[in-house]
């Protein structure tokens, strides 16, 4: 039985990310839901280059969403949209389908929602999907334990547009204790797709320890997996950290309201 997916957000990541799900063999890319009218009723399959329908693209002005989660019913719903999008998780988490969550910026009230989510049904939530960032948070936990003393420094960078502070810097400043305000450092350029790194210093040396994503096709990889891993859990609010059970440092992620 393949695992069904419907996508919210078909732009610069989600379009990688829907060929990675057609790509795979457990999955099926049912729907597409996008803000626009943009391909509205084409195949994201076709767009994609592959030659058979897969991935029916709608538009969030024109569905009934009363009627839309129940009559294209899925098991997974996988997000890269934009945080408005979590108003319709609700209506779908009616019907039993699982929410994969990658948006990297939601305020205090979307995390709220998104926990109340948690009590319907199965949601996992990752400001950054790939399976390698989740070594660099765990490393630099370590280090950090290591070296209590050095200074620390997370550097984000990304393409030029991308408008937000890294969610994931974000989170790994929360992980290590640091305040995000003083220890968070963003550069904007050309077309980095993302690279996190934190660096320890001390009086002797330098370690730094770095993720980057060369494609955003790794954030497809990461999603599939979250998906799949998903089906295996009951309700609850999930993180990637978990997803991929790098637990060994005994201090995971707790998932916090942030202020
Ligand atoms: N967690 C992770 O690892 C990663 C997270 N992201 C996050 O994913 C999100 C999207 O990034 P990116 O692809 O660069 O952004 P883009 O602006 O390129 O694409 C956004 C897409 O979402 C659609 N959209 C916007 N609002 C809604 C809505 N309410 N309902 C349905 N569709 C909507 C847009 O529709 P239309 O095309 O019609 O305008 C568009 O297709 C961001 O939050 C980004 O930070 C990105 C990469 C990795
Ligand atoms: O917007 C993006 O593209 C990305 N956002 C995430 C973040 O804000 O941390 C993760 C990733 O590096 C790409």
């Amino acid at each position: 039985m393949k695992i069904t997916i419907g996508m919210f957000g078909f732009g610069r990541t989600g379009s990688v990310v829907a060929k990675e799900i057609i790509k795979d063999e457990i999955c099926e890319l049912s729907w597409v839901l996008r803000k626009s009218t943009a391909m509205e009723g084409k195949y994201a399959s076709r767009l994609l280059g592959f030659d058979h329908n897969e991935g029916m693209i709608y538009s969030i002005e024109d569905i009934d969403s009363e009627a839309f989660y129940q009559d294209n019913h899925v098991d997974v719903i996988i997000d890269f949209s934009s945080a408005s999008a979590i108003e319709n998780y609700e209506q779908a988490a009616q019907y039993g389908t699982r929410i994969v969550s990658a948006i990297s910026k939601y305020d205090r009230f979307h995390l709220e929602q998104l926990k109340a989510l948690g009590k319907q049904t199965a949601v996992l939530y990752s400001p950054n999907i790939t399976l390698g960032i989740n070594f660099l948070i765990e490393a630099s936990k370590v280090l950090q334990r290591i070296a209590p003393h050095a200074d620390i420094e997370i550097i984000e960078e990304h393409f030029r547009d991308k408008r937000d502070v890294s969610g994931t810097a974000l989170r790994i400043a929360e992980d290590l204790g640091l305040d995000k305000r003083q220890h968070v450092n963003s550069i904007r350029v050309g077309g980095i797709v993302g690279k996190h790194e934190v660096i320890f210093g001390l009086p002797n040396q330098t370690i730094r320890i770095v993720h980057e994503s060369l494609n955003r096709a790794a954030f497809g990889q990461g999603a599939i997996y979250a998906a799949k891993w998903l089906m295996g859990k009951d309700k609850g609010i999930y993180t990637m950290e978990e997803a991929v059970a790098l637990n060994f440092v005994n201090n995971t992620h707790v998932f916090e309201v942030d202020e």
